[in-house]
């Protein structure tokens, strides 16, 4: 057996079967899942989750006992409460998600399923990635201002038990009636920006389905920087061209070209508003603007699977006798 992990997994997570999700992890990292190639496995201390305990807490204390890794599997907020307790150190974070949007995972190109993330876990690749503070707060993802901070405040836990990823999709729908807009000043690492905004995403890291996030088509994760989205629509109209938008060319992997859309880099941003809005913090609303964010480059690591080396196509030198000759 090698490396001692702490396992902190949440059983109310998501919509799965906790016993045969916990079963089906125990089973893969303890290297056994195939019978006929057993590998080494990893030892491993298992932390359920109670429903006013603190993630990040019981990570602090694995480490404490000795864990040289954390693996979490649980939702969004399971994930982001350890992540958030292990910036700044190098112990290595395993990502097993079982919640309903997966931003976490998917946001850092990390295996969504349970058996993928085990085995990226087994094999021990890892990668670094960069993190960030928001109002003082540790950040994963992404802070909202405006649209979406309401969405999610109306996406609620029963709602989401009983229709998964479509009820922040109904929550946004019906949101889409109150759009209003709020005076803006963006401060940048270079400039101040003022603006008439109905949302402003700052994102660290950002899954392809956050799509306010996306002015600029990629949240690159590892760049020491965050990807500031502001969206100016006025109408509920506008809001759903705009989203249907910034969906199409983000899956083309373009920058929109919109004039209601714009997105700036920064390592940090200080954003005030007039009224103040709600915002929204990886998921949880926080409180009002003003908001504060800064990039913490490097600030994570986390199990990923090993890049696979592009297999070049051709090979010729070092051939004996070799004379090549172009045909021109
Ligand atoms: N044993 C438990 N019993 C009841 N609630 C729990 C327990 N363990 C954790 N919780 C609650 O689970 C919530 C965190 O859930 P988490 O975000 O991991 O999953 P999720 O809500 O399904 O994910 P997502 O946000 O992706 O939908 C916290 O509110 C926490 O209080």
């Amino acid at each position: 057996m090698k490396l001692k992990a702490c396992l902190i997994f949440n059983p109310v997570a998501g919509q799965g079967d906790p016993d045969v999700d916990l079963e089906t992890i125990l089973t893969i990292l303890s290297g056994c899942a195939d019978e006929a190639n057993p590998v080494e496995g990893i030892e491993i201390e298992v932390v359920v989750t109670t429903a006013d305990c603190e993630p990040g807490e019981l990570a602090k204390a694995a480490i404490e006992r000795g864990a040289e890794s954390i693996i979490a599997s649980g939702g969004d907020g399971t994930l982001s409460a350890v992540a958030a307790a292990l910036i700044g150190s190098s112990i290595p974070l395993g990502i097993i998600s079982r919640g309903t949007a997966n931003a976490f995972a998917n946001a850092l190109d990390l295996p969504t399923s349970i058996p993928e993330a085990c085995e990226s876990i087994l094999a021990g690749g890892t990668k670094v990635v960069d993190m960030a503070r928001c109002n003082g707060l540790p950040m994963v993802l992404l802070a909202g201002i405006g649209f979406e901070a309401e969405t999610v405040n109306l996406a609620d836990r029963e709602s989401k038990n009983r229709l998964g990823m479509m009820a922040y999709v109904l929550a946004g729908l019906s949101q889409l009636r109150n759009l209003e807009q709020f005076e803006a000043k963006i401060e940048t690492d270079d400039k101040i920006i003022t603006v008439l905004a109905s949302a402003i995403t700052i994102a660290n890291a950002a899954p392809a389905t956050s799509i306010l996030a996306q002015g600029g088509a990629e949240v690159v994760f590892d760049d020491g920087l965050l990807d500031l989205t502001i969206v100016t629509s006025k109408t509920a109209l506008g809001a759903i061209a705009t989203s249907y938008d910034l969906l199409s060319s983000t899956l083309r992997g373009e920058a929109s070209q919109r004039e209601d859309v714009g997105f700036v880099r920064s390592k940090k941003f200080t954003v005030t508003t007039t009224p103040p809005q709600k915002v929204v913090l990886d998921g949880e609303v926080i409180g009002t603007t003003p908001l504060e964010v800064e990039c913490i480059p490097n600030g994570l690591t986390v199990f990923a699977p090993k890049i696979e080396e592009v297999q070049p196509t051709e090979k010729l030198e070092g051939l004996p006798n070799l004379t090549i000759e172009d045909k021109g």
